[in-house]
């Protein structure tokens, strides 16, 4: 229960003081709410304390928010979603209207009011039957869709065929240009090196590096005394060593040097070693190949006999002048020393 005590009035025994406050008492179920008053009661009156009648504020009645009218002629309940379906159906009734005019009106009107029927209300018809013109609306405009459809891209599954055939040509046109620019660059590279070579410029480092390499080997005193025993001449020797001794290093000045002697007659000096790698080694062939003999196993004057069969074998060995055995071995050698008596003898 409310009341407003004041203290003009009041005693000051009762607790209040002469400052203009006031005392105010409230009932558990009522619910204050400032000057807006609360659900009254009747109020209490003390007999010493002034009254002042505290008038209850009204009821609270809902009231709905009041909205725009709508501009609908035939239906004022219309909601949001009618609002918005019609706004949609008049953007597109503008976008076709521009094509066209003739027909559009009454196709629209159709799809309205099929739309119109499922929704909760009356059938909402775009624009009066006797408007045939679509109202204006306030929806922003559509982009123009039909127009852009001419400026679509070209699909190659929705061109002709001679489009597709001429984009297929260009393309196979493209990647053969692109593979033989790729193989002009490498065969270029090369093509210049060689021309590089020719010209003798500078930028042929591998031909600089292998002359270098050959001018850095200087024989020793034995060395010098092995090749002129067997280029100037002529001996028959047999030089071995350890390894690492330089063996291999005096065989290829040998053969060398032996091939500028015998410049005319290329075949004077056969290079061959008892087994494939040693005969790659010194850029020669084996000593079985280079027979035409096979296992070479039978004695000599047989050998020699099954030689003068074999006439390009045969030949081979007259023309050869020296004949260098890299990696052999004693008993091989003293045969085959005593093989190629033989051939020479027989011959
Ligand atoms: N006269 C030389 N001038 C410069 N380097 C040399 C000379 N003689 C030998 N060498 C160097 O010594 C090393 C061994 O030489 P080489 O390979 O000829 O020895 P080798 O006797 O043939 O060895 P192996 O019996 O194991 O084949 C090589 O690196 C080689 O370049």
């Amino acid at each position: 229960m409310p009341s407003l005590v004041t203290s003009r009035n009041a005693p000051a025994s009762k607790g209040f003081s002469r400052v203009n406050s006031f005392k105010r008492e409230w009932d558990d179920d009522v619910v204050p709410s400032g000057g807006a008053g609360s659900r009254g009661r009747p109020l209490v009156q003390h007999s010493s304390q002034e009254i002042v009648e505290w008038s209850p504020s009204p009821p609270r009645i809902k009231q709905k928010i009041a909205t725009a009218p709508v501009p609908t002629p035939h239906n004022a309940l219309e909601t949001a979603a009618d609002r918005r379906r019609k706004a949609i159906l008049a953007a597109m009734n503008e976008n076709t209207a521009s094509t066209s005019t003739s027909t559009a009106g009454s196709s629209l009107h159709t799809i309205a009011s099929s739309l119109g029927s499922s929704s909760r209300h009356a059938p909402l018809p775009l624009f009066p039957s006797a408007q045939r013109e679509p109202p204006k609306s306030s929806f922003p405009e559509l982009p123009p869709t039909i127009a852009l459809d001419s400026k679509k891209r070209a699909l190659p599954w929705n061109a002709d065929i001679a489009q597709v055939s001429l984009m297929w040509l260009f393309c196979i046109a493209h990647c053969y240009r692109s593979t033989k620019a790729a193989r002009h660059d490498s065969t270029g590279s090369e093509g210049s090196s060689k021309s590089s070579k020719k010209t003798g410029s500078t930028s042929s480092r591998p031909t600089k590096a292998t002359i270098s390499i050959k001018q850095k080997v200087s024989l020793s005193a034995e060395q010098q005394k092995v090749l002129s025993l067997v280029v100037d001449e002529g001996k028959n020797v047999f030089f071995t060593g350890s390894a690492g001794t330089g063996k291999s290093v005096l065989l290829r000045e040998i053969i060398r040097s032996l091939q500028k002697k015998f410049a005319t007659s290329p075949d004077a000096v056969a290079v061959t070693a008892s087994t494939g790698i040693a005969a790659c080694n010194i850029g020669g062939v084996t000593l079985h190949s280079f027979g035409g003999v096979g296992l070479a196993l039978d004695p000599a004057d047989k050998l020699v006999a099954k030689l003068k069969k074999n006439k390009k074998g045969a030949a081979r060995w007259l023309r050869t002048k020296v004949l260098i055995i890299d990696e052999s071995k004693l008993p091989h050698s003293a045969r085959c020393l005593a093989y190629l008596r033989s051939i020479h003898g027989g011959c």
